[in-house]
């Protein structure tokens, strides 16, 4: 019953939402722009753009009547940053477009943070550009915990299967370390937090109180018992037992081998009647981007879970070698407006005051 009338209640609501560019030589200001020709969009949020309307003027132009429409940057709320603006040449990133994608970030955050958005969007940036502008950053997500001020935070996947709207969600334990130090960096204390801020996560967020969590291995097989690799048996396996008590509302299952984990997810996107779990915890980058870009490359939204305001993103990156060329797909980036709105208006409806 509350969850109906905080339903009926948020439908009213208008979350607020920053949308930054990315990286201005890349695929960013065109699928932003793609995006928000849907009218719909911005009548139902309070949509502002943090980059340069200089550069998307540009791109309005040059893009005129090939492919998807792109919105005028004239009719667009933006809060202007035009410092390098001169210096982007698309399909050409640079220090400069490393530093304007830095900028517009970092502008978009000071504002969020003073409680101008319930959201921040962002396009794609490039962390090779990044670090050349002096700014060595692994990605987005580190740069937004660090100025939010928290320690703990996640990198959430949410797809929605066009095929029957049935939703994969995606935690990674380790992102963007080495693949050489995921062993070491895995810890029981790490995916205990990470598992929490997961079950949180999917209450807050999505109404799931009581949620079937599938946790994945590491090794081939789950280790085979010890035969190709010890961390399931000398405490992966017993760490998931712990949690089981820690969360009796939760139905966790795992370690579950890392290649077959995936079969019951990839048969429920394409509309089979299995019983899927409602979120998955991979134990690093590859191992959960793999499946969730296959299955859903234009689908998939990119979130950041821990932070004191909502942050998605679309899943792809700045896609350098399409730049300019009026191709690149908004669907991620439309996904990742829609969801930021959906989840603003589900904690405006449910935010105590
Ligand atoms: N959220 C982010 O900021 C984010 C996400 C992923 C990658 N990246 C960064 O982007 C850069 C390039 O990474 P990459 O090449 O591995 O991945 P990418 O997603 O940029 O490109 C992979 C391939 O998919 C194509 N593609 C990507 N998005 C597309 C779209 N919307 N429409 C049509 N085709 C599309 C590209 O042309 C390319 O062939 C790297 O610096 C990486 O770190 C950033
Ligand atoms: N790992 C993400 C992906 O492959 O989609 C992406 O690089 C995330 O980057 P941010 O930390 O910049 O969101």
């Amino acid at each position: 019953m509350q969850l109906t009338q905080n339903s009926q209640i948020a439908a009213t609501l208008r979350p607020r939402l920053a949308v930054t560019l990315g990286d201005p030589a890349g695929i960013g200001p065109e699928v932003v722009l793609k995006a928000l020709d849907d009218r719909r969009m911005r009548e139902e949020c309070e949509i502002v753009v943090v980059g340069s309307r200089a550069i998307a003027r540009q791109l309005h132009t040059q893009l005129r009547g090939i492919g998807d429409r792109l919105a005028d940057p004239d009719d667009l709320n933006f809060i202007e940053i035009e410092d390098e603006a001169h210096n982007i040449v698309l399909g050409s990133p640079s220090v400069s477009s490393g530093a304007a994608s830095f900028a517009y970030m970092e502008a978009a955050i000071a504002r969020t943070l003073a409680g101008e958005f319930e959201a921040i969007v962002t396009g794609p940036i490039a962390k090779t550009w990044w670090k050349a502008a002096g700014h060595p950053y692994p990605g987005q997500t580190e740069l937004l915990a660090e100025r939010a001020g928290v320690s703990r935070f996640g990198m959430f996947f949410v797809a929605r299967s066009p095929h029957n709207g049935w939703t994969l969600r995606t935690l990674l334990a380790t992102t963007h370390i080495p693949l050489r130090q995921v062993p070491d960096t895995l810890t029981p204390d790490l995916l205990a937090w990470k598992l929490d801020l997961l079950l949180d996560c999917l209450h807050r967020d999505f109404g799931l109180d009581r949620p079937r969590v599938a946790i994945s291995g590491l090794n081939p097989h789950s280790g085979e018992n010890g035969q190709l690799g010890t961390e399931e048996r000398d405490w992966l396996t017993p760490w998931v037992e712990d949690q089981r008590h820690r969360h009796p509302h939760a139905h966790l299952d795992g370690p579950i081998p890392p290649d077959t984990l995936w079969v019951k997810p990839g048969q429920a996107w394409y509309g089979a009647e299995v019983t899927a779990h409602d979120a998955y915890l991979a134990l690093y980058h590859d191992q959960g981007l793999i499946p969730v870009k296959l299955l859903a490359f234009d689908k998939a939204v990119n979130t950041t879970i821990g932070l004191p305001f909502i942050r998605t993103s679309p899943d792809h990156g700045t896609a350098f070698d399409i730049a300019g060329k009026g191709i690149a797909d908004p669907t991620s980036m439309k996904a990742a407006l829609s969801l930021a709105a959906e989840l603003g208006r589900h904690r405006l409806a449910t935010q105590p005051g």
